[in-house]
């Protein structure tokens, strides 16, 4: 039997980052995933550009859909203000256990709430489970085919106040077109696209921020 990636991944982790040192588990986690094997984490370009929204946004309440190995729920919850919260979702169980052992390494485990299932399921049940108004900022990054009925669902359960923001990634690569004609289309939403590269590569990928104008 051999390992999987995300428990490749989280073993670097623990051989190289320093434990309660949320800037080194990201830096292992990009150095392992450009030098020895790719993974879908949103890296180091893309994560920037995430970056200087959470740092513009501020937001107590996030939500992230898709957390894989937990790379950007430590990179986000590294920049959020005290007591603000990141909510992160994934769907995989393998991928889960992986998480929640990467965010503890990194120390940013008071910050961040994995929960597990699909999206489809909890979104619904959002408000009650966790006493929220709504969301400040969610970052889509689960599965493309996901992006536009979970952004519509959270619209209907009310989730969206005006000025949420949705930061959306893999817009271009994988793609989520009817996610951007939707975005781009509708007079409830100011969307903006930030050309970048698919993740360790030089393949054109890009993130859709976009403000909900209630
Ligand atoms: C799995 C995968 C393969 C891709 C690709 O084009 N490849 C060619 C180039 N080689 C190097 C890598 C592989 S892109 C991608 C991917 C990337 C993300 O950021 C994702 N984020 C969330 N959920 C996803 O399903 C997700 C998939
Ligand atoms: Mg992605």
């Amino acid at each position: 039997y051999g390992s999987t990636r995300p428990e490749r991944i989280l073993a670097e982790v623990k051989s190289k980052a320093t434990r309660g040192d949320a800037r080194s588990v990201v830096d292992t986690i990009d150095q392992y995933c450009r030098h020895q094997e790719w993974a879908m984490n949103v890296g180091d370009e893309k994560g920037t550009i995430l970056d200087s929204i959470v740092c513009e946004v501020k937001p107590r309440a996030m939500l992230e859909l898709g957390t894989y190995c937990g790379y950007s729920a430590v990179r986000i919850a590294s920049l959020l203000p005290p007591n603000s919260r990141l909510i992160t979702m994934e769907f995989n169980p393998v991928f889960a256990a992986i998480a929640r052992q990467v965010i503890a390494w990194a120390g940013v485990e008071d910050k961040v709430v994995l929960i597990e299932g699909p999206s489809g399921d909890w979104i619904p049940k959002m408000k009650k489970e966790f006493g929220l108004t709504s969301f400040d900022l969610v970052f889509l990054d689960h599965w493309k085919d996901c992006y536009l009925p979970d952004t519509k669902l959270m619209e209907e359960c009310g989730l969206l106040r005006t000025g949420s923001i949705l930061v959306a990634d893999n817009v271009i690569c994988p793609g989520a077109p009817d996610y951007l004609e939707y975005v781009r289309g509708s007079p409830r939403y100011e969307s903006k696209y930030f050309r970048s590269h698919l993740e360790y590569t030089r393949v054109e990928d890009g993130i859709e921020k976009s403000v909900f104008l209630g």
